[in-house]
């Protein structure tokens, strides 16, 4: 029978295939007496041995469907699963104390990983999290408990969680995954962003997702809506593959303005740039008319994988990512690590509020060799095209200027070493705490530009987490607050000759664009996926009638009021 499950539409499109569920297990490791040590022993070896040919197949598989990058951190988990000095241990301690393989193995990774994870010495660091992984994965074994591969996957399937973190979406091969759908999450967190930018539909916080799809199920992911339809129908299924069908017509009537630019009905030219995480996003934004790169977000080049990347390794990124964009403009945000967005093998502690916490430029300041090493990569990166630098979460005036202050060290002494770096280098800011929003004007003095961070800017206005389905009512962008701080920002910059972009999700809202037009927004930053439709849209506005709602919207009271008057009043259905 036709069930349909209504969550949060995260990324246009449809598609229609059999379910595949990620699980993600919880053990419950008890002890237990056993009385033959060598049996146990052996199913211990057994144990790894099934690990180690899944993880060879996972290696395998990662490298040739991802690249070398996501493969290598499999590659360590092997090197835990032959190393002889975690092995012998657990096999000591079955035969002395005559105990369970499970109990043996968690107490005996347990004591590695807290030794390891309380050296101050980064590479030790990261194997103990090699270790939690690999450790998992042999209990799992133990316990005849699956274990889900993402990178696996090799048949088309719609993927079914209850969340996905950033490193499972980034394992996704899109060649095989259609869609996704999850149990919580909202439009804005990272796993729908990066749905968005590998174009794939998705349909986040619908909390039963798991709780009522089973692998093999026959599932449409319908990220127009945002609905999840479960073994449809006939005449369901038809219906669906007509809709789907009239959305690629659509796409294919935008998919004409490719080489348009953005200009306005009364001629005002507007920059319409794609937000990217890989430099294997560019395709996707050039194919889809960006006039630029509004937000590079440097921290997927950190995640899935087991250390930090090297200054080479980051110099060949920015470097593709310029030299691809041939000159447009690319605004690259330095590594906003935290919130959910978790580095492993940094190790950090957990924390009450992560993303209140110990987060994006508050830990680069403090971890200043990591900082320093990708300020060195961007600089060198710098001549390969039009290079724009920001700093996310800014909250204060002297975290800018220290930030700015250690770019400028790096920069002199590349440039004493007769590195070339590129002279004129814009230096800007994400503005995403309310703090930096009302002091734009102080702001403005010293950035070349400001990029309005909406999703963590609504976020912390509304004191309402952007994950959290159950607060989502609260999560609201056309609230008068939200517009009345953006317009803030916008004026201030405008204020000082300088320009004010915006790189959250709002910026490619149908329902925002006339707004944030009207407001004076000089640059929309979006989903690569996003900015056809944008930019058809803004060809029928005018930018002087748009400004002339300006002060009836910043005087409005509710969200409601301003959602009802920008739809009647622009047509909007
Ligand atoms: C663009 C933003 O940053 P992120 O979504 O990466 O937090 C934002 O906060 O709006
Ligand atoms: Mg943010």
């Amino acid at each position: 029978m036709t069930k349909t499950i209504q969550g949060i539409a995260a990324s246009s499109g449809i598609a229609i295939a059999k379910a595949y569920r990620l699980e993600t297990p919880n053990f419950v490791v008890e002890k237990k007496a056993v009385s033959d040590p060598q049996a146990e022993v052996a199913r211990f070896e057994a144990a790894v041995a099934k690990a180690k040919e899944e993880l060879e197949d996972i290696k395998q598989h990662a490298l040739q469907q991802l690249g070398e990058d996501k493969a290598a951190i499999f590659a360590a988990h092997l090197l835990v699963l032959n190393d002889p000095e975690l092995l012998n241990p657990v096999k000591e301690k079955i035969e002395a104390e005559q105990v369970n393989a499970e109990y043996a193995l968690h107490e005996t990774a347990e004591m590695f990983v807290s030794m390891f994870e309380a050296m101050d010495n980064e590479y030790m660091k990261e194997r103990a999290a090699d270790i939690r992984d690999v450790t998992k994965r042999v209990l799992a074994h133990l316990l005849g408990v699956a274990i889900s591969n993402p990178s696996l996957i090799s048949e088309e399937v719609v993927v079914i969680a209850e969340d996905l973190t950033p490193s499972d979406t980034a394992q996704l091969n899109r060649q095989y995954v259609k869609g996704f759908a999850t149990d919580i999450g909202g439009r804005t967190s990272h796993s729908a962003i990066m749905a968005r930018s590998m174009e794939i539909p998705a349909v986040v916080g619908t909390k039963q997702a798991t709780a009522e799809i089973q692998t093999g199920d026959v599932v449409i992911i319908d990220g127009l809506d945002g609905n999840v339809i479960v073994n449809p129908s006939e005449d369901v299924l038809a219906q669906y593959e007509e809709k789907r069908a009239r959305y690629e017509a659509q796409k294919a009537e935008w998919a004409k303005l490719v080489h348009e630019k953005t200009v306005t009905s009364d001629g005002h030219h507007v920059e319409l740039a794609a937000n990217i995480g890989t430099p294997d996003d560019v395709k996707g934004a050039l194919e889809n008319g960006a006039e630029g790169i509004g937000l590079y977000r440097t921290e997927f080049l950190y995640m899935g994988r087991s250390e930090l990347p090297t200054e080479e390794e980051q110099f060949e990124a920015y470097k593709t990512v310029l030299e691809r964009m041939e000159g447009k403009p690319v605004v690259v945000r330095t590594l906003d690590i935290g919130g959910d967005k978790e580095l492993p093998y940094l190790d950090l502690p957990k924390e009450m509020n992560p993303f209140l916490g110990f987060r994006a430029i508050r830990l680069c300041l403090e971890m200043q060799d990591m900082f320093r090493t990708q300020l060195r990569a961007l600089l060198r990166a710098s001549v390969y095209g039009n290079l724009k630098i920001m700093f996310p979460m800014i909250a204060t005036l002297d975290e800018f200027r220290q930030a700015k202050a250690i770019l400028f060290e790096e920069k002199e002494k590349l440039q004493r070493d007769g590195v070339p770096v590129k002279e004129d280098i814009e230096v800007g800011m994400m503005v995403e705490i309310p703090a930096a929003a009302v002091l734009a004007d102080q702001f403005a003095k010293e950035v070349d530009f400001f990029s309005i961070g909406t999703n963590d800017l609504i976020q912390y206005t509304m004191a309402a987490d952007r994950m959290n389905e159950r607060v989502s009512y609260l999560y609201q962008p056309y609230h008068p607050a939200i517009l009345r701080l953006i317009s803030n920002v916008i004026d201030a910059a405008h204020k000082e000759g300088k320009w004010a972009g915006m790189c959250g999700e709002m910026a490619g809202d149908p329902v925002a664009i006339p707004i944030l037009l009207g407001l004076g927004l000089d640059e929309f930053s979006m989903s690569a996926t996003s900015i056809l439709r944008a930019r058809s849209q803004m060809k029928k506005l005018s930018k002087g009638d748009a400004a002339r709602f300006k002060e009836t919207l910043l005087s409005m009271s509710t969200a409601e009021e301003v959602v009802t008057f920008v739809k009647q009043t622009f047509h909007i259905e």
